[in-house]
């Protein structure tokens, strides 16, 4: 194995296949595109000599202990053009080239028993395979029926999370052949479970750890992450995972699965992604005395220290990676979350997935809904449980979309909402003691504590669940809501599905089978008197995959509510008159990259008519663009 290698490269070409050019600084090679073959002319003396190198993320090149020897690339698929200085092409560490023994154990570059004889020729892989040549297919064949001798849903996880760190393509093929199947094992509900016994189950760091023990060193920690060419990030502290509350650094997982599906669903190179937790500490009292807990032991910083490190970090990403890159905040508590968006949202490419996501897909949810019940959105009368970020997320993007569709004003819109949270209906005489994201929705009425209540006094035709709180849509509630509307549309949205507000079944069985009902985490279908009924799911997967997509193929550089608009109505379009046949108000998962390609584009659409975009021109066909641009799983040749 060549763990360092001198050279003076000489790039003959792509083999690959797919045209490209590389492009020499001195002595650092930058390829824009794919595999790249690199011939190393004075080689070291722990070599076999032959000096080809693998990489798609361009040429995999080894230090020879001088500065600018380094590695570039990175490219994806999407990103074809780029500037980065000579100075940030220096890394504190060498890559070597990856073959032999260690192209098998490269999650990037290896395929297992789907190396052609002339590929274990060429890489020095003879023997250390068994003899049998498989197609991909095979293999993915193969890993699903060992997937499912597994009884318990976390085992699949990490079975998952093993192969996405010991062959990635074979991760992402499986993902995307298998989504509808997968989806509840890498993402919720499983993912919940998993970061609850994140410490335990802990094999290999899949993301970015900075901790306070980082702080003035953030851009340093950035550069030791092995891709240089991040577009998406996703960054959570830990603090509100789900439904599950702080789960401080053991919150990792849920960056690494909405990356994953950033890959899977929105076609995102994976090599572009970096999962990033932000350890302040933690408040949970379980984990702070958990022997195998993996962050730092102390209780959450607050204030200035927080704000600080956080300030530190967002500095340092814009300065490592450009004002391009993309950041997804997840999961972050209540107070944070609305700062950091205010904060960062007109300096940054960033939006918050469980703000502004999760308000994307709902509203095209109901927008699907309402060929069901009729009228407008202005028609109906919306009621939450949760007035925290979804809750007063959602209830927001509503009440732009009825303004655009009915010319009223936002503020005359938010009148047909109306939210509860933990001390009841928000109302007008609570309003000295409400936190500002919450006051919008302070209108004049009674106090009302409890929600059945409420339900009674509102008469809202749409009840949606956003408290993470499990069980509190109860008999009574659906009830209540099933008397006063023929065809009640309820979402249960909180996650996982322990956290759910009712169950499908609670919600078809309690009014009668006549329930629109969507929830975050997925349910079965459900039997009632000899009719099947299936629960759309109305998480923010369908959107942040195809969001993203349409935010980096235009190069934009901020994210606009306007495009969540286009989001949720592009979403809302996909949904076929065969889906509502069947009572559907969201399109199947299966249909995922197909869905993202065209909400990526409405997206990308309007951040070119917003003036955001920088990727100019415009692309004549934004959705074949956009597909043109997703990123494939199946294996290159490496001949
Ligand atoms: O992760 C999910 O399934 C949806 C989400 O953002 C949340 O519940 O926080
Ligand atoms: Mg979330």
């Amino acid at each position: 194995m060549i763990s360092s290698i001198n050279w003076n490269g000489i790039c003959y070409g792509n083999e690959c296949g797919s045209r490209g050019t590389c492009r020499s600084f001195g002595r650092t090679w930058r390829c824009a595109r794919a595999v790249v073959r690199v011939k190393a002319s004075s080689l070291g003396s722990d070599d076999k000599g032959h000096g080809s190198s693998i990489g798609e993320e361009g040429v995999l090149v080894a230090t020879n202990g001088g500065p600018a020897s380094t590695v570039v690339g990175g490219f994806g698929d999407v990103l074809e053009e780029d500037r980065i200085a000579e100075d940030d092409l220096v890394r504190p560490w060498a890559v070597s080239v990856a073959s032999g023994y260690s192209l098998l154990r490269d999650p990037h570059h290896n395929k297992g028993l789907a190396f052609s004889g002339k590929e274990r020729d060429a890489h020095y892989l003879r023997g250390l395979l068994p003899p049998t040549v498989v197609s991909q297919d095979l293999q993915v064949k193969k890993i699903m029926h060992n997937l499912r001798q597994y009884q318990v849903p976390l085992q699949r996880y990490m079975a998952m999370m093993d192969l996405q760190e010991s062959n990635e393509r074979l991760f992402y093929k499986l993902l995307i052949d298998n989504v509808e199947e997968l989806l509840p094992v890498v993402y919720t509900p499983t993912v919940g479970e998993a970061c609850q016994k994140y410490g335990s189950i802990f094999r290999r760091p899949q993301g970015l750890f900075i901790s306070l023990k980082e702080k003035g060193r953030i851009l340093e920690v950035l550069k030791n992450w092995p891709q240089r060419n991040i577009q998406v990030i996703v960054v959570t502290d830990g603090e509100r995972i789900l439904g599950l509350g702080d789960l401080g650094c053991q919150g990792m997982g849920i960056p690494v699965g909405k990356l994953s599906l950033y890959t899977a669903l929105g076609g995102v190179h994976p090599s572009a992604c970096l999962p990033v937790t932000i350890d302040v500490g933690t408040n949970n009292e379980e984990l702070l005395n958990d022997e195998f807990y993996i962050g730092l032991r102390q209780r959450r910083a607050t204030g200035q220290e927080y704000d600080e490190l956080l300030h530190e970090f967002m500095t340092a990403v814009k300065q490592n990676y450009g004002e391009k890159v993309l950041i997804q905040f997840e999961d972050f508590a209540n107070h944070n979350a609305f700062q950091l968006l205010e904060k960062y949202g007109s300096t940054h490419l960033v939006f918050n997935d469980d703000i502004q996501g999760t308000a994307s897909v709902v509203l095209a949810g109901l927008i699907a809904a309402l060929k069901f019940v009729g009228g407008t959105l202005a028609d109906h009368r919306f009621l939450f449980l949760g007035a925290g970020e979804a809750g007063t997320g959602i209830a927001e993007l509503i009440a732009r979309e009825m303004s655009k569709q009915t010319k009223v004003s936002v503020e005359e819109a938010r009148e047909h909402i109306w939210l509860v949270d933990s001390k009841g209906l928000i109302v007008s005489s609570r309003k000295e003691s409400l936190p500002h994201f919450k006051s919008p929705w302070a209108h004049d009425f009674k106090p009302v504590t409890e929600l059945v209540d409420a339900v009674k006094a509102i008469k809202p035709t749409v009840l949606i669940g956003t408290s993470g709180v499990g069980k509190t849509f109860t008999k009574d509630v659906v009830e209540a809501m099933a008397a006063l509307n023929e065809k009640p549309i309820i979402f249960s949205l909180s996650n996982p599905t322990s956290q759910s507000e009712c169950t499908a079944e609670e919600a078809y069985t309690w009014s009668e089978g006549r329930a629109i009902f969507a929830s975050g985490s997925p349910f079965d279908p459900v039997k009632l008197n000899g009719m099947s009924f299936i629960p759309g799911q109305a998480n923010n997967a369908y959107i942040f995959p195809g969001l993203g997509l349409g935010l980096l193929i235009s190069g934009a550089i901020r994210v606009h509510d306007d495009m969540l608009l286009a989001a949720a109505e592009a979403l809302a379009e996909e949904v076929t008159q065969r889906n509502f046949d069947k009572g559907l108000i969201y399109p199947p998962f299966k249909n995922i990259r197909k869905i993202s390609a065209h909400i990526a584009a409405d997206v990308a659409a309007k951040a070119y008519e917003l003036g955001l975009a920088t990727r100019l021109p415009q692309p004549r066909d934004l959705v074949k663009h956009a597909e043109s641009c997703m990123y494939s799983p199946g294996y290159r040749s490496y001949r």
